[in-house]
């Protein structure tokens, strides 16, 4: 199994170039997981406590629950992934059965920040767009699908976001294999992808 790390800041495409590698592959050779699914449990606290969580440190992932599924895939065995909820900030209760495949795909902001998880990808990429870019991405992509408006991304991003990525996601940079410059579609650095990816395959 060649287990492939995706990381990089929020907006900056991770979702989109996850989907354009894996467009041409045959669904049973190629799985993925978001980090997004990993979450905390936050059933404990109101809505309105959940609101206020900062969603963008690393202790609000539950790594050990993902360390614990990668671990079980390597071995061959299929995962329950909890399936997430950016409207309800919290997970579903329900799960996708993910069954192990010869490619696994990870993506998240977080996920090369905890040194167990980082030793378990083959390889590490990061995605980079600037700042600005990602911002106006983020604003049109949680208005139109994650039930926020305007004043709840702007007031995110200045008192969790931009700190916690320059804290905590920057600095994964330097960990990565590959860096994919993502401010305009990277077809060139998909197609390169995909080639490492159809190696491992045939
Ligand atoms: N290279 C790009 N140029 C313009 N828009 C993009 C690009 N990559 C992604 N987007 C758009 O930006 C938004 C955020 O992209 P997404 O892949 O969800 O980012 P991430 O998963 O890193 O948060 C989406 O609406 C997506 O369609
Ligand atoms: N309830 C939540 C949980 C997370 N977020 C934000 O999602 C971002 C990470 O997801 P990407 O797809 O953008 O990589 C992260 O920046 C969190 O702020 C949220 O808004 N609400």
């Amino acid at each position: 199994m060649l287990i492939i790390g995706i990381a990089g800041g929020t907006g900056c495409g991770k979702t989109t170039v996850v989907n354009q590698i894996i467009n041409e592959i045959p669904e049973e050779e190629v799985g993925v997981i978001s980090q997004d699914s990993y979450y905390n449990d936050l059933s404990h606290l109101s809505y309105e406590e959940r609101t206020k969580i900062n969603f963008d440190h690393p202790r609000a992932i539950d790594f050990e629950l993902l360390g614990k599924h990668l671990g079980q895939l390597r071995k061959g065995k299929p995962i329950d992934q909890p399936v997430y909820s950016f409207p309800k900030h919290n997970r579903t209760g329900d799960v996708i059965v993910t069954h192990p495949r010869k490619v696994m795909i990870v993506e998240g902001i977080l996920i090369l920040t905890h040194p167990e998880i980082r030793k378990m990808f083959d390889i590490k990429i990061y995605v980079h767009a600037d700042s600005d870019e990602r911002l106006i991405r983020r604003l049109k992509r949680d208005i139109n699908e994650r039930g926020r408006d305007l004043e709840e991304v702007l007031s995110r991003y200045q008192t969790t976001l931009k700190p916690m990525h320059d804290q905590f996601i920057e600095p994964t940079k330097e960990y990565a294999d590959i860096i994919i410059p993502n401010n305009k579609y990277n077809t060139v650095a998909v197609d390169i992808v995909r080639t490492i990816i159809n190696d491992k395959l045939h």
